[in-house]
């Protein structure tokens, strides 16, 4: 049996993760778990040789993902020698990778009511492969870590003083796929530039950076602010919260419901929070979704450029980032006043610039890798 090195990512629709040589790092394995959850939940597996294989899942529960992954590995001649997990919240005590002692899940533990969608599911599979395999190392990386070093001023609410003391901040998340993606900047002769990242999944968010260091972010306190996302609303007054409360007496726990998972392109289209789906359908209620959704990032990438003082670069991130020639456009074309233009035939690409040559900024789409980081990050500590 070879011994692999495997990163998990528990995003809010997927479940990603490789299995990196313990030696060498070569990557030997990725898969995908779609619809992570639901009943239409699928596996895709891509191998070193170049061989793929997919198949629906019968069994689709999130506590069912575990022994599936070991076996799917098993099955490939490889065993794990080290488990590397994105951890969504880092809180105010975590802005470096660490190894997940008891104690250390304990104090993540606590932080998941702020992380609903992720932080449960990350550590009850840390929980169960330390049940089975006490001895293996494990380690977190975090999306929080990579803006812990945003200008104070960006990670302040206004509220009064005592509630950031406490905790009560911006902490920013997806920031293993900034980070990623600031490692690749200087190859666009960017490692300086000012760019807007829009990283666009089930989770959407932006962040602004400069010279790859995060310095403000769209997300917040928790991954339920910013962008409009699959399930989440996004930014919202406030005082709507309050008015559920109030009016429809609804607990906390129907709020947060409400907010996380009823929300978004589901809630608006009222037909999936699938932006693949809602792309093809012809119901005026999905065509709205989208629209809001691009309106939603066209107009904080132009609050972020002012964070960071000015536009190089923008790139697009993530499943729809990466995927959606439509979304791209849609949201670039918002951005025309600021004199941001696409080549349409280079923004069918992948992996690619994609801005016409009098684009005010260059365009890039740019493949996320928080698989790739997070081994980066966890080898200092696995050494
Ligand atoms: N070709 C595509 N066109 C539009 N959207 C896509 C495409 N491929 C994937 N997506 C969208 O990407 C989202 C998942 O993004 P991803 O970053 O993988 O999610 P997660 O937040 O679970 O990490 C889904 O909403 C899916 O519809
Ligand atoms: C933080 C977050 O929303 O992550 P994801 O996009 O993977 O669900
Ligand atoms: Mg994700």
């Amino acid at each position: 049996m070879t011994p692999v090195h495997l990163t998990l990512n528990a995003g809010s629709s997927t479940l990603k993760f490789r299995a990196y040589h313990a030696d060498d790092h070569r990557l030997l394995l990725r898969g995908l778990i779609d619809h992570f959850g639901a009943g239409d939940a699928s596996l895709a597996l891509d191998f070193a040789d170049g061989r793929r294989e997919s198949r629906r899942l019968a069994d689709t529960g999130r506590e069912r993902a575990l022994p599936l992954l070991l076996a799917t590995l098993a099955d490939a001649g490889l065993v794990v020698a080290a488990a590397i997990h994105r951890v969504v919240h880092g809180g105010r005590d975590f802005a470096a990778p660490v190894a997940l002692t008891a104690a250390v899940r304990e104090q993540l533990a606590a932080l998941s009511a702020l992380a609903p969608l992720h932080q449960p599911t990350s550590l009850a599979v840390v929980e169960q492969l330390a049940e089975t395999r006490p001895t293996l190392p494990q380690i977190a990386c975090f999306d929080t870590a990579f803006h812990a070093k945003a200008p104070a001023l960006n990670q302040r609410f206004a509220i009064a003083r005592h509630w950031y003391d406490e905790g009560v901040r911006r902490y920013g998340f997806h920031g293993l796929s900034y980070a990623a993606i600031a490692r690749r900047l200087p190859e666009y002769g960017l490692a300086d530039a000012r760019v807007v990242v829009c990283h666009l999944g089930s989770g959407a968010s932006a962040c602004g950076m400069v010279a790859g260091q995060s310095v403000a972010s769209t997300m917040g306190f928790s991954a339920l602010d910013g962008l409009m996302m699959g399930t989440r609303a996004g930014l919202i007054d406030p005082e709507v919260l309050l008015y559920w409360q109030e009016t429809h007496g609804m607990d906390i726990k129907a709020v947060r419901d409400e907010l996380y998972k009823k929300s978004g392109l589901l809630g608006v289209s009222g037909l999936s929070s699938d932006m693949r789906v809602l792309l093809e359908s012809d119901a005026p209620e999905a065509h709205e979704a989208v629209e809001l959704f691009c309106s939603r990032a066209a107009r904080e990438v132009a609050s972020l450029s002012t964070a960071i003082g000015g536009l190089d670069a923008l790139v697009f991130t993530a499943g729809i980032g990466e995927h959606s020639a439509e979304v791209r456009a849609n949201i670039v074309a918002r951005l025309g006043w600021l004199g941001l233009a696409l080549d349409a035939s280079a923004n069918h690409e992948h992996d690619a610039e994609i801005a016409s040559p009098d684009s005010s900024a260059d365009i890039l789409v740019i493949p996320t890798d928080e698989e790739g980081e997070m081994l980066a990050e966890a080898l200092p500590l696995l050494a």
